[in-house]
C-alpha cells in the first residue's frame, strides 16, 4: 500500500461521511501493520459537540476490532490547503498510534502535507503523565 493509494482511499472515504450540518465531508484511511485499511468518514449530530471526525471514526473502528498496530493514516477534505486534523484527533492519535507514525494530509487539489503523530502534537499529555 503506497501513499498515493492510501490518499485515494481517504478521498473515497469522504463518501462515508454523514454531514447534514456542516456539509463538509472528510475521509480517513488507516493502514494497519497487517496491511488492512480501515476507512472512516466524519459523523455529525444535531447536538453539534458530538460530531466525530473521520480520523477518529477510522481509528475507533480498527481499535475496537482488535487491530491495534498502525503504519499510516491519510486524511482528505475539500480544503484550500491539505486538511489539518483537529486537536481532539491529534490527542487520540497520540494515544493510539506510534509517535513516528506517518500522517498524510491532503485535499482534492492534490496538496499534500506529510507529517507524524508527534509533530502534530508536541508535548502531548500521555499515560506517562498520569504516573504520580
Ligand atoms: O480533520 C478534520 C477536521 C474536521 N472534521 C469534521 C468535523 C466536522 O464534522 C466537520 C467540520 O468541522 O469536519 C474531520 O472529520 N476531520
Ligand atoms: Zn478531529
Amino acid at each position: 500500500m503506497d501513499k498515493q493509494a492510501l490518499m485515494a482511499q481517504a478521498i473515497e472515504a469522504r463518501k462515508l461521511a454523514y454531514v447534514p450540518y456542516s456539509n463538509f465531508q472528510v475521509g480517513a484511511a488507516l493502514l494497519t501493520d497487517s496491511g488492512k485499511v480501515y476507512l472512516g468518514g466524519n459523523i455529525e449530530n444535531a447536538a453539534y459537540s458530538l460530531c466525530n471526525c473521520a480520523e477518529r471514526t477510522a481509528l475507533f473502528k480498527a481499535f475496537s476490532e482488535g487491530d491495534k498496530v498502525y503504519k499510516a493514516i491519510a486524511v482528505a477534505a475539500d480544503t484550500p490547503q491539505a486538511v489539518s486534523p483537529c486537536g481532539a484527533c491529534r490527542q487520540v492519535m497520540a494515544e493510539l498510534c506510534p509517535p513516528d507514525m506517518v500522517v498524510i494530509l491532503t485535499n482534492l487539489k492534490g496538496d499534500v502535507w506529510e507529517t507524524t503523530v508527534s509533530e502534530l502534537l508536541p508535548g502531548a499529555f500521555t499515560k506517562e503523565d498520569l504516573r504520580g
